[in-house]
């Protein structure tokens, strides 16, 4: 059973003596909390209180009904509010419910009982949905919306800092990293740390879908708006109204519909294909890359003015070669969830194959470090999972020197790393060594580039 919160009532009415009667009335629910307000900004002031419910006197002292309701529904659109006028007007009344107002009642003898029985209905949705949201957090805390992010090096402590900072607001946060570093996975920690837990996650990958279904993809359809559309269609950004919306590989986006996103996102608003009715929607935004965002603002490929809009909070993953012991970490974990999952009795890396993975430069990162424990767990004989067993492939060189795959600046901080690994992050030493300043690598350091242990 769950524990019963107070429903929380906020009484506007700058008429005391009714104000007091709405209070008595509404307080004979030993579970109510009721407060009264004598005007709309003593109101609106106490709003991050979170009251369940409002009660409106249409014609107060210092503002008009509609204001008043606009800027409630605006800081709280879950709050369902009763709008109590003193004479009889349809067209007010409509135009109140319209704006979102739950009903609108007409002072008179029958008011109090009216208003008992409508709290009553509203505050029984407002359990149901509670509880709903209570069983969904623990549902998702089960099954995978929790999973937990492992890792001890320092990147990743500072990693886990800044998803907890991000999801105490709803700043804009921008992940980048190389494939298979865990950018998804950090999305949805924020998300499922972040209020907004229990409303939808909605994940969205540009590289994902075909250019010209992007757009329809994220903003909706009407019926027939071209060949195809047969029938309406919501966009995701409308699906994840409430909650997250993540876009992942942001850099695929094409740069006309990089412009319509920018719209959209400024606006609050958007229009689905062939419709012409704004819809306001509410997501908090994630996005991803794993490429350089801001080398393709420079190579033109990626509009300036989204960049900004998106940069918000920036969560830089560092590739797992660079995560020192972790990757033996999550290695162990990842055998030990494996043999759960498929009643295997538990199996052990042998030190051979802990030292083939700290050697390897796992080009796929995370992602691929899993499949290979996961097929060499399948693949071992006995007990001990050996080095003949992992399926280790010869990725991508990250070797220094002419050879390399890895580019001129990558090479240039592989370099530097070293250097400030084996001189203990000494940063002048390193400087005069490699004779280059040292005000470069304090900021490759601020970059996050570099990491200092
Ligand atoms: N720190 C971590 N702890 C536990 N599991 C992780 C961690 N990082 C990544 N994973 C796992 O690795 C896999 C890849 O992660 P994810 O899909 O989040 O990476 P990504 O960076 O979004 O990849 P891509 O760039 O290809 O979209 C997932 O199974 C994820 O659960």
């Amino acid at each position: 059973m769950m524990p019963t919160l107070p429903f929380k009532i906020f009484v506007v009415e700058d008429n005391e003596w009714y104000g007091e009667l709405l209070v008595h009335r509404l307080g004979q629910n030993p579970n109510h909390s009721v407060h009264r307000f004598a005007t709309a900004k003593a109101c609106l002031e106490q709003l991050g209180e979170q009251p369940d419910f409002i009660t409106l006197d249409y014609s107060l002292p210092d503002a008009k009904g509609e204001q008043v309701l606009r800027q409630i529904k605006e800081r709280l659109p879950g709050v369902e509010v009763l709008v109590i006028s003193g004479q009889e007007d349809v067209g007010t009344a409509v135009s109140m419910l319209r704006q979102g107002a739950y009903d609108y009642l007409v002072k008179d003898e029958n008011t109090l009982d009216r208003l008992w029985n409508i709290v009553g209905k509203v505050e029984q949705q407002a359990r149901l949905r509670r509880e709903n949201n209570q069983l969904r957090r623990q549902i998702g805390a089960r099954y995978g919306a929790g999973q937990p992010i492992l890792g001890e090096h320092p990147t990743m402590q500072h990693v886990q800092t800044l998803i907890a900072k991000a999801a105490r607001t709803t700043i804009t946060v921008s992940v980048s990293g190389e494939t298979g570093t865990g950018k998804e996975l950090v999305a949805k920690a924020i998300h499922f740390q972040s209020s907004r837990a229990t409303l939808p996650f909605v994940a969205v990958n540009m590289a994902a879908i075909p250019r010209e279904l992007v757009e329809s993809e994220l903003f909706g359809h009407e019926k027939g708006a071209f060949t195809g559309a047969v029938a309406r269609r919501v966009g995701r950004l409308e699906e994840a109204n409430g909650g997250t919306l993540f876009l992942d590989e942001i850099a695929d986006l094409d740069l006309s519909l990089q412009a319509k996103l920018l719209r959209v996102l400024q606006e609050r608003e958007v229009t689905r294909v062939g419709g012409n009715q704004a819809i306001a929607f509410d997501v908090r935004l994630i996005v991803a890359t794993h490429r350089d965002l801001l080398a393709e603002v420079q190579a033109g490929r990626f509009r300036e003015d989204l960049y900004y809009r998106l940069l918000g909070l920036p969560i830089a993953l560092p590739p797992l070669r660079q995560r020192g012991a972790d990757v033996l970490l999550l290695a162990e974990v990842f055998v030990r969830d494996f043999c759960y999952q498929n009643n295997l009795p538990p199996r052990q890396l042998t030190d051979d194959a802990r030292e083939r993975l700290r050697a390897h430069p796992f080009p796929g990162n995370v992602r691929e470090l899993k499949a290979v424990v996961e097929l060499a767990t399948v693949l071992a004989d006995g007990d001990l999972i050996d080095g003949d067993d992992l399926p280790l492939r010869a990725g991508r060189a990250t070797t220094i020197g002419p050879g390399s795959q890895l580019s001129l600046r990558e090479q240039t901080t592989a370099i530097v790393q070293s250097c400030l690994d084996e001189m203990d992050g000494d940063v002048l030493a390193v400087a005069a060594r490699l004779h280059i300043g040292k005000s470069t690598i304090y900021r490759m350091i601020q970059q996050q580039e570099l990491r200092v242990s």
